[in-house]
């Protein structure tokens, strides 16, 4: 097993010069035999880290009346559009630069069709600890479903470029199925296996121009992992990446304070699927909404008042403009195989 040991202690801090034992190396390395790569810990050290000081406190206060400007339209309001079709039901490929893959641990209930374009379309691959078991059975179980319906052989699978994590939950079967698969340990017990995997991932990322992050995730299950996904949708804010959370049924990402333009595909506003907009962590004190069922007008959205769920679409585009941070959550998928299972009787 190659093992790239991510250290729990240590002053450095993950660089992305591609600087010799730099946690950018890791693919390019282990491909060629490199055995141990050391890369510091997540996050700063202990002896950087700051409580909030009174320039922090300042700054936050600038940033509050920053996005009371833009939603006073002093300043334009920052910009995103959204188009989850990429990520539902058509070409699959996300950002001038490609997406990263990712497989947490929890099964793949992704349909599969969906699973193996994003997998094939993807530029960089990844399995987090128990994640690669999961992963292991959808190769798997691809390769048996070919054989039992006699299906010409297409392909295989792209292999996975790294899978990381604390190695709790990947088997010693897993380990071996995927022995030449360079994997990086990632010890720390202060943060999530996925949010060690996104830093993990990041200086690839930065060097390649990535910006997108697909994960096979699923909101069945453990509801403080479900929770945690979404707090590292949050974290994941600072490099400036875009995380979507695809489960069986749901795409979920993270709306930044600004002015958001989601596309969403025909057939969900037709089927008047559901979605939701989610106050997690803070208050939003000043969500605008055009084209859902049922908008919001400068409408405070918080825990313990408003939350916007089972809301559907009035048309195909839909304007969030907010000041604060929201998740987003739509329903996905589960329609659309239903739809094809009836066109096929
Ligand atoms: C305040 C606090 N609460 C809880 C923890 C414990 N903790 C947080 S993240 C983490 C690692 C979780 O690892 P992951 O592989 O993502 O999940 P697992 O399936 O092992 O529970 C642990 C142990 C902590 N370090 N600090
Ligand atoms: O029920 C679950 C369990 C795990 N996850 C995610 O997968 C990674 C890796 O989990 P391990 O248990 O360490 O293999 C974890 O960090 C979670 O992000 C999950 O979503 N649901």
């Amino acid at each position: 097993m190659i093992l790239v040991k991510l250290y729990g202690t240590g002053g450095c801090t993950m660089t992305a010069a591609g600087a010799p034992g730099s946690a950018l190396n890791w693919m390019r390395r282990s491909r060629h035999g490199f055995g141990l790569i050391r890369i510091t810990r997540v996050g700063r050290p202990a002896h950087q880290r700051t409580t909030h000081s009174a320039t922090h406190r300042f700054l936050c206060t600038k940033t509050t009346i920053g996005f009371r400007q833009q939603m006073d339209h002093t300043i334009p309001p920052k910009e995103y559009k959204w188009t989850p079709g990429n990520l539902i039901n058509e070409n699959f490929k996300l950002g001038d630069h490609g997406h990263v893959c990712v497989v947490l641990n929890r099964q793949i209930q992704v349909p599969a069709h969906v699973v193996k374009l994003l997998w094939k379309n993807a530029a960089v691959r990844c399995a987090v600890d128990g994640g690669s078991n999961h992963w292991r059975d959808f190769v798997v179980a691809q390769a048996m479903s070919k054989k039992a319906n006699g299906s010409a052989p297409t392909t295989p699978l792209e292999p996975l470029d790294v899978i990381t994590g604390d190695f709790d939950s990947i088997t010693e079967e897993t380990v071996d199925f995927f022995k030449t698969t360079p994997k990086v340990h990632t010890p720390d017990q202060d943060a999530t296996d996925f949010t060690k995997a996104m830093a993990v991932l990041q200086p690839v990322m930065t060097q390649r121009k990535i910006q997108d992050v697909v994960v096979f995730h699923d909101t069945s299950g453990r509801l403080d992992q479900v929770m945690a996904n979404l707090n590292t949708l949050y974290k994941s804010q600072k490099d400036n990446c875009n995380v979507f959370l695809l489960s069986g049924d749901s795409v979920t990402w993270l709306l930044r304070p600004g002015k958001h333009t989601i596309q969403v595909p025909v057939d969900l506003v037709t089927s008047q699927r559901w979605c939701s907009l989610m106050p997690v962590g803070s208050s939003a004190h000043n969500v605008t909404t055009t084209g859902l069922k049922w908008n919001l007008y400068h409408a405070q959205l918080e825990f313990g008042g408003m939350v916007s769920t089972s809301n559907t679409y009035a048309t195909e585009f839909v304007q969030v403009e907010t000041d604060a941070n929201l998740i987003w959550s739509m329903g996905a998928y589960e329609f659309e195989d239903k739809v094809r299972q009836a066109a096929k009787t």
